[in-house]
């Protein structure tokens, strides 16, 4: 990993491989990594996070896995961010902790979801707790309205957010209101913060913006055509951008009428890589044979720019 080194570009939001039987699956990490970097060009990754169903997890399981992750991400990945949200604030602090013990190069937080904070004060409260037990890591918020229901606009949240919290680093923006990402670029040029953006099939229009990279999880089996998307966007090529942000979107379009989610990402990612990330946790359920077959259809019948 590469301490220091400002967050941008493409992350994976890495998917937690579960054997059929539906425990956590670290043996296959490191083939994971190597796949992630060699075939993807992608050096970063953000771990228990939603396509990690970190909310799922035991405490147990996710430290088991954040440790894997770092471990195997040593000299190969650039940064290794690890997502240690959950309802209560103990079990947060508990993963904040283990996450700098453990050498993580970030951590991030996503807001309480059943007793929610219901203005701004009561948000950096919370997140100010979780932050102080790992004084020395970089801190990112996750902002995901569609599954959190905490629809406080960040760009409240960052007025003045580095007093509260001095590891405030940026913030992972999984929403698709554009305007309030837009004003958070604008009024913290100053400040350096890294923003992320979240929703895949609009990634170039956050670009356009200024946002600085993006987390998601179809950069775990389209991150190399994405990469080509942000290489196409930096030469000002917006003919090229768009082409492969149309592409992407042509492939989620066509899945997610099927109906799409953390478990037929999985089944993707499997059918991609060949590595095998195994069922999802209930309450979620398997991708059907059907999806399986649809998708990887629609997939290869995709012509790239790059002739691929
Ligand atoms: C709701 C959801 O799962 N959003 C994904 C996207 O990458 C999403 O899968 C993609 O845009 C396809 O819709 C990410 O924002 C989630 C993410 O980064 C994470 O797993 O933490």
């Amino acid at each position: 990993m590469t301490p220091g080194k400002k967050l941008q570009g493409l992350v994976a939001a890495t998917i937690t491989p579960m054997t059929p039987d539906g425990q956590i699956n670290p043996s296959v990490i490191r083939q994971y990594v190597d796949y992630l970097v060699s075939e993807q060009n992608v050096k970063n990754v953000f771990v228990n996070g939603t396509t990690g169903e970190g909310l799922s997890l035991s405490i147990q399981e996710r430290k088991q896995l954040a440790e894997e992750w770092v471990c195997q991400g040593k000299d190969k990945l650039d940064h290794v961010i690890i997502h240690v949200g959950a309802l209560s604030l103990p079990e947060c602090q508990e993963l904040a902790r283990h996450a700098a013990a453990i050498g993580a190069s970030g951590i991030a937080v996503i807001a309480p979801f059943f007793f929610k904070p219901t203005n701004k004060d009561e948000l950096i409260a919370f997140l100010q707790k979780v932050a102080s037990e790992a004084p020395a890591v970089p801190f990112y918020y996750y902002h995901i309205p569609p599954l959190t229901g905490v629809k406080i606009r960040v760009e409240e949240l960052l007025d003045g957010i580095k007093e509260w919290i001095p590891t405030f680093q940026g913030v992972k923006f999984s929403d698709t209101d554009l305007l309030d990402l837009a004003q958070c670029i604008n009024k913290n040029e100053r400040e350096q913060f890294a923003f992320l953006y979240g929703v895949d099939e609009q990634l170039l229009s956050a670009l356009a913006i200024g946002a600085n990279g993006a987390v998601g999880s179809t950069y775990n089996y389209l991150g190399q055509k994405t990469n080509l998307m942000l290489q196409a966007f930096a030469k000002s090529d917006l003919a090229l951008a768009r082409k492969y942000q149309f592409l992407t979107g042509e492939f989620l379009n066509f899945v997610i009428k099927l109906g799409f989610g953390v478990a037929q990402t999985k089944a993707v990612m499997t059918f991609v890589s060949g590595i095998p990330m195994g069922p999802p946790r209930l309450p979620l359920v398997d991708a059907t044979e059907e999806f399986i077959v649809e998708a990887k259809a629609k997939l290869d019948s995709i012509v790239w720019p790059d002739g691929d």
